[in-house]
Order: C-alpha cells, then structure tokens, then sequence
C-alpha cells in the first residue's frame, strides 16, 4: 500500500505461554481511521498495545514479528519516543484526577521532565483543546481540575492530551464504551476532523459505530486477523464465513 504508515508483520503477542494474538499481518493507510472489532477476548486491545509497546509493561508479556512506523521497527526504538509518536486513549476518560485541564494536557511534557516556557506551553495547551474540539467549553476554566468535566468532555481531554505530544497515530481503545449517547456522537465527529491529521485505530464492540466512522475494518477472532477490507465492503459483502456470522450477530 503506498500510503502506509504502520504495518504489523507476522506479529504475535503472548502473555506467558498463552499466545493471543497470532501471525498479524495488517497495513494501516495514513490518514485513516481504521476499526478494529470481534468478540470479547479476541486479543483487539493486546494489539492495540503492542502497537506503541505497552503490552511488554506487563510482567510475563512478550511479542515476536515486526511493527512497522513509517518502515522503521518501533521495537528498535526507544519506547517513551514510540509512545510520544503513537498516543493512546482508554476506555475509560483517564485525566489526571488532582491536575488542572491546562496541567493535564502538558502532562505529557511534565511526566518526561521537557522543560517549556509558559508561552510555548500556552499555545500547546490551546491547540491541542482546539483539536479536540473542547476549547470553547473549558477556556475560561483551565485552571480548574479535569475531573469536574462531563464524562464526554473527560474523553476530550484525553485526545487533547494525547494530541499535545504530536502524534502520528492515535491508539482508541473502545473510547465511547463508556459514555452516552450525545458525547458518543460529538467524540464520534471529532474522530472525522482528527483523521485529516493523524491515522486513527479504533478497538470498538459496537458496529453501527465501526460502519459510521472508519474507512477500513479489521475482524479479529482467536487472535486472527480474519479479514480486514474497506468498512463498506466488509459489512455488505464480507468474505470470510466467521466474519459474516459476527456482523449478522450469531456470536457476540
Ligand atoms: N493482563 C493480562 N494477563 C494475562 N492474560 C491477559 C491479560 N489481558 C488479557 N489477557 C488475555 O488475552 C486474551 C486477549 O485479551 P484482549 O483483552 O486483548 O481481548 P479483547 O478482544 O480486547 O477483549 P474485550 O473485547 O473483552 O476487551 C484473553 O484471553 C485475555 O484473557
């Protein structure tokens, strides 16, 4: 693919002997957004986690194969620097429950000791809430903690957060799952002005959110890269039978 900015070789991923995500192969188109779905304890967020090598945090946890940025190995790079160029956001909006919102989108910074003057940090802190399209709620409160936000609006922080590091991927692992419907929506059309700059993989259970917001699929099932296609086509035409009894609902 000419486009390709991350590209997943033979990977496997292990937690001790037991091997949960096997032999995947997948290229991830710049620019994006690409949906990861299948059912519980298929190995989506162990993937998600080896891609900006997190998996390995975990005592026990190994992976074998090659993740590919931009063609180099991010498993030959140092990893503060892979997880500044590949940002994450969890399920759950995760602020830093004694910082500000202004503190909470440097945090980044902070955490791996870069010093900035206060003006840089000013513009980082603007455009990344502009990014994440919560400026125009919090910019008159930024030095009030995160955690008096919205759950919806916490998640937008995360993003903010995420995005002030200047990624090049964003990692989503089911960001929506536990919000409701209306900041699921707003996070869902900010994921459509997100992708015009990063590359967005999104874990998520809910396929009606998988067909509205991403351009490729991917179907995972034991470990397996099952399928993965254009999301129109995989939902109108998959062709892989486990694929087509996921979609259809016959297993969840
Ligand atoms: N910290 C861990 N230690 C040991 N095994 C784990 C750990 N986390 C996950 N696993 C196992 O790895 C396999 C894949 O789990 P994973 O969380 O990646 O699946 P998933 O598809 O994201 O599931 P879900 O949709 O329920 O979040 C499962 O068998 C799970 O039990």
């Amino acid at each position: 693919m000419e486009n390709t900015i991350l590209k997943s070789v033979d990977f496997d991923a292990y937690f001790g002997e037991n091997h949960v995500v096997k032999k995947v192969n997948i290229e991830i188109p710049k620019n994006n957004v690409v949906a990861v779905m299948g059912p519980s304890g298929c190995g989506k967020t162990t993937f998600l986690r080896c891609i900006n090598r997190m998996h390995e945090l975990i005592e026990g946890a190994s992976t074998k194969g090659k993740m590919l940025l931009n063609n180099e190995d991010v498993y030959e790079m140092h990893p503060i620097f892979v997880r500044h160029k590949i940002g994450m956001v969890f399920q759950r909006p995760n602020p830093f429950p004694n910082l500000s919102i202004y503190d909470n989108v440097i945090a980044g910074y902070k955490l791996n000791g870069m010093k900035m003057n206060k003006a840089d940090k000013d513009v980082i802190v603007e455009q990344s809430l502009q990014k994440a399209a919560l400026w125009n709620e919090v910019k008159d409160s930024l030095h009030k903690k995160g955690t008096f936000l919205s759950g919806g609006q916490q998640q937008r922080l995360c993003i903010a957060r995420a995005i002030a590091m200047e990624p090049e991927v964003l990692l989503l692992d089911e960001p929506t799952s536990a919000l409701d419907p209306i900041s699921t929506s707003s996070i869902e059309v900010l994921l459509q002005e997100l992708k015009k700059n990063y590359t967005l993989i999104v874990v998520t259970h809910n396929m009606q959110q998988a067909a509205r917001v991403s351009d490729k699929t991917a179907f995972f099932y034991l470990g397996e890269l099952i399928e993965y296609d254009d999301t129109k086509n995989m939902f109108t035409n998959p062709q892989d039978k486990r694929t087509q009894n996921y979609i259809t609902g016959r297993f969840s």
